[in-house]
């Protein structure tokens, strides 16, 4: 993915200027920065559903809102996006459905729905409530839906927001083990700095701009700290005339 001169308005207001980034193919990149900063609009812009984006915006190979790329890229938004009254196997047959209408595709639809509630660990609860279950199973169950058309893009909106540690190392665990095994390239957004340590590549964004893209590595290096968050200071501290 590339975006050159990429730019964004919301209710008259610019809230992404000017942003040149790449996002490399088959790795997690970690897409940080204060709440308000315009991670959520960038998702948005890459998906194909913010309004008034101008700019060059290329989303696997095509640009982005291209109708073809719809079934190539998962999204899963900040609220959740699933039937509380319905179990988790109901949810994923549902969202199946819409994907894969008609008689013809049941069975190939039953595997996908086994397939994405083991990918996220979730068989056990299959047949819980969605709105029984904890917020971080619920997490889970949005990704299973994003799952279910096997994307090659995953973009995730804050997906570990509001989790305790453990449910977040297990989601982050998940996470490298899908971009692994099947190639996935996953977007990860995030305000907590110390997740950017999980990420291969970064993108810093502070009040819509860019103030760095690097590796975690290259970042902590280059600014001569020892975490991502401590670049981030020193990289704002620097910016701010
Ligand atoms: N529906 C909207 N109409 C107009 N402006 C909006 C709308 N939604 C967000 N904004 C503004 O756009 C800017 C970027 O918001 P965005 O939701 O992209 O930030 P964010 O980094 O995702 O924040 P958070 O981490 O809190 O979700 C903010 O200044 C916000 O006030």
């Amino acid at each position: 993915m590339t975006a050159t001169a990429l730019a964004a308005v919301r209710a008259g207001r610019t809230v992404l200027r000017d942003l040149d980034f790449t996002v490399p193919r088959g790795r997690i990149t970690g897409l940080l920065g204060p709440s308000g900063c315009g991670k959520s609009t960038l998702m948005r812009a890459i998906v194909g559903t913010q309004a008034n984006v101008t700019g060059t915006l290329t989303v696997l190979g095509a640009p982005a809102g291209t109708p073809t790329l719809r079934e190539r890229i998962g999204y899963v938004t900040q609220a959740p996006s699933i039937y509380q009254d319905l179990t988790v196997r109901q949810n994923l047959n549902y969202f199946a459905a819409v994907l894969h209408p008609g008689r013809p595709h049941r069975e190939a639809r039953a595997e996908a729905v086994t397939r994405a509630i083991t990918d996220v660990d979730l068989t056990s609860h299959a047949d819980h409530l969605a709105g029984r279950l904890s917020g971080g199973q619920r997490s889970r169950v949005s990704l299973a839906v994003a799952l279910l058309g096997t994307p090659e893009l995953l973009v995730l909106d804050e997906p570990t927001v509001g989790l305790d540690p453990v449910l977040r190392r297990d989601l982050w665990d998940l996470f490298h083990t899908i971009a692994d095994t099947r190639g996935t390239t996953i977007l990860i957004s995030s305000h907590v700095m110390d997740e950017a340590e999980r990420c291969r590549h970064l993108l810093l964004l502070r009040e819509g701009t860019l103030l760095a893209e690097d590796t975690p590595d290259a970042l902590r290096a280059r600014t001569h700290t020892e975490t991502v968050e401590e670049a981030f200071l020193h990289l704002v501290a620097r910016a701010t005339p």
